[in-house]
């Protein structure tokens, strides 16, 4: 008898067939009826990738009591995760790779040690990587992520990432463009380092980067700089981006217009949500005009906030750097009598790092976060823990989001250069207004409160622990640290170099595949391919119910502040 993997093996090669009748079918459950998966091709299902961006995330609209709705699920999920491809719109043939696996002995055997290297150590079109590994028996279950009411388990497959035997472009002809859109992050040098270096293992003689992220490819006064091994050899050695970086306002049809001018074939597009939204409207435009682009994204974000992905790069690096933040805020804290430390860190509306790092040092007694709403005030506010751990240990150590807190702030319509609304406004605990002077006129007793104002006419989180001890007659010595830019605008650390050198080379992996409007990621610790509208469908935010939050509280042992 097959065993389960092999039929699992068998499924993707020949997708159509789902036949459920026991324990050892596709998606390993009891059933006694069949269900018939309607017979699509791999071309009928590029076709249909419309529809699969209609398709919402978590199937809500599917109907659960009917029997054959798993077998709808992974039609769908088939579909909305689906490659784009150059072939959907263009009437292209492949041709056998010209990336050696062994390149030493390619060279010197003059290529035909290709053809063996070909059977062994490529990708094949059919392979996958299941998205989720954990079978939650019940809805209930600690982080439990369900489909359906009752938590079933269905097998989500994606696409693996790497080279393929057959690409689609001639690489000798091939100009590649290659950008960095968004905020700093660790690593971008990586990236494009690993990108050059791939190209020209291909035998891709015209690469260029673009400068300032988009703005490079409609500002006429930024020209392209040229890329090879010998310009990218050393740029790992420092943060930042050999070609820097932008926001701002982006014109989706100027910037094709500019791709199609340079006569860009591949362009690599590193950023955060922002920038795959832009990637995807320029995939979809260069899908319109029927141009031979393969447009492939990294996503690059310090914060962590893209779906699907175990990680971004950049993240533990600036979950590293916080480190020293950290400690300097609980070496000054436990050094001071009542001290309290406060950190700030970068998430305006994540606090993946804020968590991690508060984790990772052990340090933390309260951390703050966008996704979990607290109090400040009252019997099981922030500042009555506050008051329990100067009692109790002597010192506190306090990590911040920039984006916690937001409910407690007045909104302005104030936005950056990408449109998001401004930081300065979100963060309430660097100049921002989190309660003003004027809220406290109208307040009973204000003038009591105004008296305790300072020069200051904002009452931060900082501001308000301190007036807090003043009132209550405790004395605090409270230390704001706020190394934003610190945790970004350095050097990526070993873990995110390995990362960033994956990712790189899968993307052009990638574009000589010929995808396109696809990004790279790391899922379950392998490296796959994803639709672009599917990492960006919402950002991605830490779940108050996951056990990592709760390891999180575990550590810090603060209680829910609500
Ligand atoms: N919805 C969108 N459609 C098209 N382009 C967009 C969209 N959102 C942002 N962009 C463009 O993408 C670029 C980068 O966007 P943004 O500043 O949001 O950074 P990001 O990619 O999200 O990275 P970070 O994680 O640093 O915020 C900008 O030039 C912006 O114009
Ligand atoms: O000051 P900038 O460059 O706009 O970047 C700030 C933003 O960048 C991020 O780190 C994302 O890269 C956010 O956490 C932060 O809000
Ligand atoms: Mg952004």
């Amino acid at each position: 008898m097959a065993s389960a993997s092999l039929i699992h093996a068998v499924n993707f090669i020949n997708p159509p067939k789902c036949i459920l009748h026991s324990k050892r079918d596709y998606f390993s459950f009891n059933m006694s009826y069949t269900c018939t998966k309607s017979k699509t091709s791999q071309r009928q299902m590029r076709n249909k990738q419309s529809r699969m961006a209609t398709i919402a995330a978590g199937n809500q609209e599917m109907d659960f009591s009917d029997p054959c709705w798993k077998t709808k699920f992974q039609e769908d999920f088939e579909l909305r995760f689906n490659l784009p491809h150059l072939m959907d719109v263009l009437p292209i043939k492949p041709r056998p790779t010209t990336f050696s696996l062994k390149n030493r002995n390619a060279q010197l055997v003059n290529g035909a040690n290709l053809l063996e290297d070909r059977k062994n150590g490529y990708v094949n079109e059919d392979d996958r990587a299941l998205l989720k590994v954990i079978r939650y028996s019940s809805p209930t279950s600690a982080g439990a992520e369900c489909i359906d009411p009752d938590c079933s388990w269905v097998e989500q497959w994606v696409h693996r990432a790497g080279p393929r035997e057959e690409i689609y472009f001639e690489p000798g002809e091939v100009k590649a463009g290659i950008v960095t859109c968004g905020g700093l992050c660790p690593g971008l040098n990586d990236v494009i380092r690993q990108i050059v270096f791939t190209l020209e293992l291909y035998g891709v003689k015209k690469i260029v980067g673009i400068q300032y992220g988009y703005r490079g490819l409609f500002d006429r006064g930024l020209a392209e700089i040229e890329l090879s091994r010998e310009v990218v050899q050393n740029i790992n050695l420092a943060g930042g981006s050999l070609l820097g970086v932008s926001r701002g306002s982006a014109d989706i049809s100027e910037i094709v217009d500019s791709i199609q001018a340079r006569g860009i074939d591949m362009i690599f597009i590193l950023g955060g949500n922002g920038t795959h939204a832009g990637a995807n409207a320029i995939h979809n435009e260069c899908r319109r005009r029927k141009m031979k682009v393969s447009v492939i994204c990294v996503p690059k974000t310090i914060d962590n906030d893209i779906l699907l992905m175990d990680k971004t790069f950049g993240f533990d690096t600036a979950v590293e750097e916080a480190q020293r933040a950290i400690n300097s805020a609980y070496i000054e804290a436990r050094s001071a009598y009542h001290g309290i430390g406060l950190v700030k860190l970068m998430g305006r509306s994540s606090g993946f790092i804020a968590m991690y790092a508060s984790l990772s040092s052990g340090q933390i007694d309260i951390c703050l976060i966008p996704e979990v709403p607290f109090q400040i005030e009252g019997p099981y506010g922030v500042l009555r823990h506050l008051e329990h751990l100067i009692e109790t240990k002597g010192s506190a150590v306090l990590c911040v989001a920039e984006g916690a807190g937001q409910d407690f702030l007045e909104r302005t319509n104030s936005k950056d250069a990408s449109g998001m609304r401004d930081l300065e406004t979100l963060v309430f605990i660097s100049n921002s207004r989190f309660l003003t002077r004027q809220h406290l006129y109208f307040l009973p007793f204000s003038s009591i409160f105004l008296h305790f104002l300072d020069d200051s006419d904002e009452l931060t989180l900082l501001q308000q622990i301190k007036k807090h001890f003043r009132r209550i007659d405790v004395p605090a010595d409270v230390k704001y640290i706020d190394p934003t830019y610190m945790i970004r605008a350095c050097r990526a650390n070993a873990s995110d170099a390995v990362l960033c050198t994956v990712l790189g080379q899968n993307a052009v992996h990638g574009a000589f595949a010929g995808f396109s409007g696809i990004t790279v990621g790391i899922c379950n610790s392998h490296y796959v391919y994803l639709p672009i509208p599917e990492v960006i469908a919402s950002p991605r935010v830490v779940d108050p119910d996951s056990r990592m939050w709760h390891r999180c509280l575990t550590s810090t042992g603060q209680p829910d502040f609500n």
